[in-house]
């Protein structure tokens, strides 16, 4: 099969094969962007590097202090960096780098696999199975995170890799679950911080998110031929509650904030940290979920590790009153529900808590119609 027939007619699958697609001189049309959303030159976004090591020390002025600087940029684009965040630096950097190891794997068993329809869990090129247009430059692996101690089941991160790639990798599976804990842990204490920017009751958002129900996302963005062209990943706001992401020493990732989009370099042992969908929702839009992409480039790969903090799906996802003045922005729903709209009905994008909330309202309207 030569390179071109790689991408075959939008009905049928399309291969996301970087060591097939570098080698053609132009881009297919799939992964082009409309002019108005492609990448452009732009300044880097100057938001706050939160120290966490007074936080953890349970010193009350740097735990305040943080507090004001994470209310700030949550209020303003939703979007921090945190430092001496007690994620072990050297799991991190394993974590990181396995994901070359993993998506240098041949493409046969990378698809083998492939994220099940259904699911959000498994291995997807470019989202080629779930999308025709916009396809983003990138390789993505998914897997579900939820703590096995609280379930008392076995260490789930684990168990996916060995069940779905073997004992061969079980290294991964060992790496990869360590680092899950240690976002969760992460996550419940950026909850505390957030509670007391909000002025609710510090353990309010760390009780809420106690069983949490995540999802680990690696990225892995190929060098492109014309990446002027292309997105790693399109403008969106996570539909979920906290992101914690761990990018490489490459840079791509970009926020729009004050009306324009802005570069985030890397920062060396940095955390990057943005509100999502279901937070802005938690406190009644005052927090901001965050606008963001990522670019890709001409001769460099780029990885990144998402940690997408999620509530236990059938939570009623509603701000607590103390936090509400004047009207209630969104319905009650659940992180299944909204789960459920971006797999189904949806691609999530900068509008899609927007888009949900109209849809839940019509579809529940249209049920009460019904009944
Ligand atoms: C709930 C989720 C859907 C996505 C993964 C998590 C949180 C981020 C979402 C996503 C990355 C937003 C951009 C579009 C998307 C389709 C992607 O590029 O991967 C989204 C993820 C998804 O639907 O798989
Ligand atoms: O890779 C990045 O920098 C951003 C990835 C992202 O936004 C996501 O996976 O939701
Ligand atoms: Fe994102």
């Amino acid at each position: 099969m030569d390179s071109s027939s790689i991408l075959l007619s939008p009905q049928e699958l399309i291969f996301f094969d970087p060591s097939i697609l570098q080698t053609q001189s132009k881009i297919q049309k799939e992964f082009i962007w409309p002019q108005t959303e492609r990448p452009n030159s732009l300044q880097d976004l100057q938001a706050p590097l939160i120290d966490l090591q007074g936080f953890f020390s349970g010193h009350h002025d740097s735990t305040y202090t943080a507090a004001k600087l994470i209310d700030t940029a949550c209020r303003s684009h939703g979007f921090f960096q945190v430092i001496n965040h007690g994620v072990d630096l050297s799991l991190s950097h394993q974590a990181l780098n396995f994901l070359d190891d993993f998506f240098s794997l041949p493409l046969s068993l990378k698809l083998h696999a492939s994220r099940k329809p259904g699911t959000m869990w498994g291995y997807s090129g470019a989202h080629a199975d779930r999308f025709s247009s916009k396809l983003p430059w990138k390789e993505t692996l998914s897997f579900p995170y939820h703590n096995s101690t609280i379930s008392n089941s076995n260490p789930v991160v684990l168990d996916y890799f060995t069940s779905n790639f073997g004992n061969d990798f079980k290294q991964f599976g060992l790496v990869y679950q360590k680092y899950c804990e240690e976002m969760e842990k992460l996550a419940l204490a950026i909850m505390e911080l957030l509670a007391i920017s909000l002025g609710v009751e510090r353990m309010y958002f760390r009780d809420f998110f106690k069983n949490s129900d995540s999802i680990m996302r690696c990225n892995y963005y190929p060098p492109c031929q014309e990446p002027e062209l292309v997105l790693g990943t399109g403008p969106h706001c996570d539909p979920t509650s906290l992101t914690i992401l761990q990018q490489d020493h490459v840079g791509g990732l970009q926020v729009f904030a004050n009306d324009q989009w802005k570069a985030v370099p890397p920062v060396p042992d940095a955390l990057v940290i943005n509100i999502g969908d279901t937070f802005m929702a938690l406190s009644n839009g005052k927090y901001k979920s965050c606008l963001h992409r990522a670019v890709v480039n001409r001769h460099w790969a780029r990885k990144s590790l998402a940690y997408f903090l999620c509530p236990q799906e059938d939570k009623v996802v509603r701000a607590p009153s103390v936090i509400v003045e004047g009207p209630r922005k969104y319905p009650d729903f659940s992180w299944a529900e909204l789960r459920e709209f971006t797999q189904k009905h949806y691609r999530a994008d900068m509008n899609t808590l927007q888009s949900f909330s109209q849809w839940l309202l019509s579809s529940s309207s249209s049920s009460l119609e019904h009944s």
